[in-house]
This record gives structure tokens, C-alpha cells and sequence, in this order.
């Protein structure tokens, strides 16, 4: 199978289609795949990292207020989208699929307008501006939860789960831990902001730092997002020994095969991928998305059992610290959490995705 794919903007949008690669290629070795993004995306970083060539086209996102920008996107796109034929013309893929993020704007539009099969995936429940516009013109709409298939057409929409939730159940929990030199035989905490850090949970982690060293029953692998690392490591000063810190986690389907815990966002990717694995989690969303979907994400696995949740204007050290205690210290807690963040995982999401794949190569257009 040749593949265009396109997602970006943020690792929400980047690991599943990378995710989805890697399972493309174990069914079909010899598979060749481009990544079309756009050289501002974090994708321009992640996606060469991981060997897959990628080219780029210029686009920006719609403003949902009314803006002269517009205008110029509009005119961006028609460019963005003649370039994504060249590209896709010259590769001569048999699908082309988008993950999300402005950029498929153009791509799969494309695709579609050359005759070529195309799918989408949607991570969220609430879809986002791009996926709800390329529904139209797409052989299939994959969504990961049966709550978003509403918004889009039914007769083309399979609810598959989201492909990064496959990766991590394959990852080795030892080799994740060893890869950041933590000490053996203790509980792990993950604390994270989503794919580019958030200022708010950094401002809690910094408050939280003080009390740690009386906690060493646990280990904290802290990341900060690239953006706030050197700033944030200054306002820590002296790292307790139970902390790590990084600015990015590259292997991080190994990271949190290997964890117990998961402070986090409640990004729709990390959020499949923490029930994929059954790992409890403490979410705070981010008040500054679309319709505040993250809250919606999270309030989901808050009222299966799965997580707890913290709202940003609730946040402080003193809450994290008492969060993660009252579920580390109470391990038939810990458990009921982890049996209920389980039942909603989707471990075969991305064999499920590839399947459609090989449906909208096949059917007759
Ligand atoms: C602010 C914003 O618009 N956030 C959106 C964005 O979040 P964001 O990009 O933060 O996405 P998620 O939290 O869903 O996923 C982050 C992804 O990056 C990976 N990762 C993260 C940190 C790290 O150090 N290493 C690493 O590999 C995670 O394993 C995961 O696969 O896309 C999500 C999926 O559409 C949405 O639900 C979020 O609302």
C-alpha cells in the first residue's frame, strides 16, 4: 500500500498517523508512505526523526471569528492544496489519509480531487474545523469515539479508536524506564502537559517541588514541554533525587507502559493511550480548546472510574501533591482506577484503521 498522510500541528494529530504507519508496515513491508505537513508544525521535527520523508506545504488555520485572515487562508489553501496534487501526482499513493490539524485541509482535498480513495481519523469527540470539512468529500470518516460520530456522515463513519492506543500496548515498560536512568523498585509518576507543555501544571509542579524529598516511597518523571524546560528547571533550582525531568519524551509509549500514574492534559491521544494501558490517571484539561473539549474528554473517564479530574482553576502544588497521594497510597484505589481506565481502551484501533484502509482501496468509486 502506498500512502500520502497528512496530520499536524500538534503530537495529538502527528502520533496517530505515525502510529498508523508503523502498523501499515508491518502488514506490508515494502508499503511506501510521504508525510505531508507544514515546516511550523512540531510534525517538520517529529516525523523525519522517525524516518518517514516528509515534504511540507504553507497553510494556516481558520480563525472561527469573523477576520480579514480568512480571507487570506482561503487564498492560502487553493495554493497550499495545488502543491499537495504535485506532491501526491509525482508519489502516486493508493490512499491518502489525514489525522488532523489544518494542514489535511489541503492535502486530502486534494487526494479527493485527483480520484484517489481518501480516510480521515478523528481523535476527539467534538471534531475539529478541517475533519468536519473533509467529511464531505471522504471515502470514510474514523472516529475514535462513538460519541463523535454524530457530527459527521453516517453512512461513511466507522468508530476504530485512535492507532497510537496499538503502539503502547506493543512497548516494553523496563526498556522506557532504563532509557531515563530512574531507580529500580519504585512507583512512577508521570506528570505532562499534553504534546507541548502547559504553563499552568509547571506552575503547580514548581509549588509541589519543596515537599518531595518526603516522599521518596515514588519517583516523578516530569516533562516540561520543549518550550518551558529551561525556564521552569531554573525556578526548580536543586531537583529532588525522586524527579527526572526532560523538555520531551521521544519514546513515550515506553514511558508509560512503565509507569503507575499519569498526571496529564486530557488530549484525545494521551487519553487513548492511557486506557489502552489501564493506567489511572489525575487530568487537568486545558480551558483554551474548542469548545472545551478537553474537560468534556475528561469528565468522560472521571465519571467511568478511570480519572480524576482537576480543573485549572483548582490546580495548585498543594492539590496535585494531595491528588497523587490519596491514589498512590491507596493501592485498591489505584486498582479500581486501572480496571475501569482499561475497559475503555481500544488496543486494536490501528489494524481496525489499516482494514478501511484496504475496504477504500478496494470498493469502486
Ligand atoms: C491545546 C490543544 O489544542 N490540544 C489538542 C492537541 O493536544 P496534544 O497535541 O497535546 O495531544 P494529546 O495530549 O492528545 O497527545 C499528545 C501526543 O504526544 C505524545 N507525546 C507527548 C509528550 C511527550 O513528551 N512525548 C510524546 O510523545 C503523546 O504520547 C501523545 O501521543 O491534540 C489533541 C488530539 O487531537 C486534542 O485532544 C487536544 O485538545
Amino acid at each position: 500500500m502506498n500512502i500520502v498522510i497528512s496530520g499536524g500541528g500538534t503530537g495529538g494529530h502527528i502520533y496517530p498517523a505515525l502510529a498508523l504507519i508503523q502498523e501499515i508496515k508491518q502488514h506490508e513491508p515494502d508499503s511506501r508512505v510521504l508525510y505531508i505537513g507544514t515546516e511550523r508544525g512540531l510534525e517538520a521535527n517529529l516525523v523525519p526523526k522517525e524516518g518517514v520523508p516528509f515534504e511540507s506545504v504553507y497553510i494556516t488555520g481558520f480563525k472561527r471569528s469573523l477576520s480579514f485572515e480568512n480571507v487570506k487562508t482561503i487564498l492560502r489553501f487553493f495554493k497550499a492544496t495545488s502543491r499537495a496534487k504535485k506532491l501526491i501526482r509525482d508519489f502516486k499513493p493508493d490512499v491518502v489519509v489525514g489525522t488532523g490539524g489544518y494542514v489535511c485541509g489541503p492535502v486530502v482535498y486534494a487526494g479527493h480531487s485527483l480520484g484517489i480513495p481518501t480516510l480521515i481519523h478523528e481523535q476527539n469527540v467534538i471534531p475539529g474545523l478541517t475533519n468536519k470539512f473533509l467529511s464531505r468529500y471522504t471515502e470514510r470518516v474514523a472516529v475514535t469515539f462513538e460519541g463523535s460520530a454524530p457530527h459527521f456522515p453516517a453512512e461513511k463513519t466507522v468508530i476504530t479508536g485512535n492507532p497510537r492506543a496499538s503502539e503502547v500496548v506493543r512497548a516494553n515498560g523496563e526498556a522506557g524506564l532504563a532509557s531515563l536512568g530512574v531507580p529500580a523498585g519504585k512507583k512512577y509518576v508521570l506528570i505532562v502537559g499534553g504534546s507541548r507543555g502547559a504553563k499552568a501544571i509547571n506552575d503547580a509542579v514548581i509549588q509541589l517541588v519543596p515537599h518531595l524529598r518526603e516522599h521518596v516511597d515514588y519517583h516523578i518523571v516530569y516533562v516540561t514541554g520543549e518550550v518551558h524546560y529551561e525556564q521552569t528547571v531554573k525556578a526548580i533550582g536543586d531537583v529532588p533525587p525522586n524527579m527526572t525531568i526532560r523538555p520531551f519524551i521521544y519514546n513515550m509509549p515506553e514511558v508509560l507502559a512503565g509507569v503507575d500514574l499519569i498526571v496529564n492534559r486530557a488530549g484525545a491521544s494521551f487519553l487513548a493511550e492511557i486506557t489502552a494501558l489501564g493506567l489511572p490517571s489525575i487530568l487537568i484539561p486545558s480551558p483554551y480548546v474548542t469548545n472545551n473539549h478537553q474537560e468534556k474528554n475528561g469528565r468522560w473517564l472521571e465519571e467511568q472510574g478511570a480519572a480524576c479530574v482537576i480543573l485549572e482553576s483548582e490546580l495548585s502544588g498543594k492539590t496535585l501533591m494531595e491528588s497523587i497521594d490519596s491514589i498512590l497510597k491507596d493501592e485498591s484505589r489505584a486498582r479500581t482506577m486501572s480496571v475501569a481506565s482499561r475497559s475503555l481502551g481500544q488496543p486494536d484501533a490501528a489494524v481496525l484503521v489499516y482494514n478501511e484502509l484496504k475496504a477504500i482501496m478496494k470498493a469502486p468509486k
